[in-house]
């Protein structure tokens, strides 16, 4: 209707703009605590970028449909399912007489991490079944979910408040003498905004799975010349050193990674690099993401950093030739998707990133992102032994970590048993065995995002930089 694309419609498309970076802030501002959310940092920008895009292209029809600002950005996030090489097929399949939202819901949490999903399971008592779920939280799932924590937190508050209230629990020892109401507010405000935040990060998920393809449909010959079989076996089998799941690779030309790292400098002299990270898990770095997704992304970053979209392309090839390499030699390897975004990290003197796995998501829920492959290229030619800098790659030890992570207590006080990853660690690394990895120009490193424990010794060189890229669980 020619009537819903005029000007007025500005606001609320602005707003489902707005709604998208506020998704996107939130996860970013309340990331505490937890040493690798840069993935879901992408995420949350992904999806604010695109809500925004998308929101202009589609936004008219959506508003029409939708008068609120929630379901404006419901409709926004309908037309990401339906982008090219979506899940057509399964919208196809859907029952009519599910409501549109229902459906956006289930599809998030086809989407999202198990553990999330887990997480609302157990919250509202039920298998952990998207559909299920979906139909049980229906048209306003936050509703449904508020009204959850606030029954939840009356009962702690009326009961025995003991288990949230006191030294080493969700609340310190003044609440003891709270009122009842008090109390109860108090717990379900925070019992909300958890709640809120998994389904924030379960929304955005869509985004992100839609955005990413399958690795077998990314070939690069370079990729499939250089990976051989033992490669896979020391990334698959953990056939190499420590048994631990990581491979080299020194295949990357230095002329390429001399543009590449070029690149970087002049984008870095440019201030396109984040702010100083104030983490205690690696104090100082500094990042920016490249992306190279759709044909305008591509095109952007042609004219911005050729180098890089080559590396990114080449890189991008190298998870579908371990795959094929992989299935010749009959050893298994996940089913993997990719994301196509580098992210490029630069590490200045006394900057290091301590021991961590790459399956740590951002956020205080503290859940594990999906995160199965970390493909790392070195940009240094000046890099010498005393420099610093070294990747350190750790030993695993079988004993649970029992050092419960941040936000642990309200899984705990919802009755969540989700695999909340910071407080159910089943490995720890063994700092006294570890090998270091000089990061010399050129060199890729790769290794099993969820298993392998790592860390950045501190640098000190002048600048050392970094591309990385993540791959992400597929469906077999
Ligand atoms: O740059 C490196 O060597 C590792 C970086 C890292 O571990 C990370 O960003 O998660
Ligand atoms: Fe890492």
């Amino acid at each position: 209707m020619a009537a819903q694309r005029t000007a007025p419609q500005l606001v609320p498309l602005l707003s489902v703009a707005v709604a998208g970076r506020q998704a996107a802030t939130h996860l970013l501002t309340r990331r505490r605590g937890s040493c690798n959310g840069s993935g879901w940092h992408a995420v949350a920008t992904a999806f604010a970028g695109t809500s925004l895009r998308l929101a202009w292209r589609y936004g008219t029809t959506a508003m029409g449909k939708h008068p609120s600002v929630r379901r404006a950005g419901t409709a926004v996030e309908r037309h990401l399912t339906r982008l090219p090489g979506t899940r057509q097929a399964e919208d196809l399949r859907m029952p009519p007489s599910l409501s549109q939202p229902v459906l956006e819901l289930r599809q998030s949490f086809r989407c999202a991490p198990p553990g999330l999903v887990q997480a609302l399971a157990d919250v509202l008592g039920l298998p952990r079944q998207a559909e299920l779920l979906a139909l049980a939280l229906g048209e306003d799932a936050e509703k449904v979910l508020t009204s959850m924590a606030k029954q939840r937190a009356e009962a702690i508050a009326s009961g025995d408040r003991s288990i949230a209230v006191g030294p080493d629990r969700l609340l310190d020892a003044t609440w003891a003498l709270a009122g009842e109401a008090e109390l109860a507010e108090k717990l379900s405000e925070i019992f909300s905004a958890y709640l809120m935040e998994i389904l924030q990060i379960a929304r955005v998920s869509v985004a992100f799975q839609e955005m990413s393809v399958p690795v077998a449909d990314w070939r690069h010959a370079w990729a499939d010349a250089v990976v051989t079989k033992k490669h896979v076996a020391e990334l698959w089998a953990g056939s190499g050193q420590l048994g631990v799941g990581f491979t080299t690779l020194d295949a990357v030309s230095p002329e390429l990674a001399m543009r590449a790292r070029a690149e970087l400098e002049t984008m870095a002299a440019q201030g396109a690099l984040s702010d100083f990270s104030q983490s205690t898990c690696n104090p100082g770095s500094q990042h920016l993401w490249l992306r190279f997704a759709s044909p305008e992304e591509r095109q952007d970053l042609q004219r911005r950093a050729p180098a890089l979209l080559e590396l990114g392309e080449a890189l991008s090839g190298l998870p579908g030739a371990l795959q094929r390499v992989a299935q010749a030699a009959g050893i298994h390897a996940p089913a993997m998707r990719l994301f196509p975004s580098l992210m490029a990290a630069t590490y200045g003197p006394g900057s290091h990133y301590v021991p961590h796995q790459d399956k740590y998501s951002g956020g205080s829920a503290g859940f594990e992102n999906t995160r199965m492959l970390t493909i790392l290229c070195y940009l240094n030619p000046d890099w010498q032994p005393g420099d610093g800098g070294e990747l350190r790659v750790l030993a695993t030890r079988k004993e649970p970590s029992d050092q419960p992570g941040p936000g642990s207590r309200v899984p705990e006080l919802l009755r969540i048993s989700a695999d909340h990853s910071e407080s159910t660690a089943s490995t720890a690394c063994d700092s006294e065995t570890f090998v270091d990895i000089p990061p010399l120009l050129g060199r890729i490193v790769m290794f099993q995002s969820r298993e392998v424990w790592h860390g950045i010794q501190a640098s000190k060189a002048a600048r050392r930089w970094a591309v990385t890229l993540w791959l992400l669980a597929g469906s077999d």
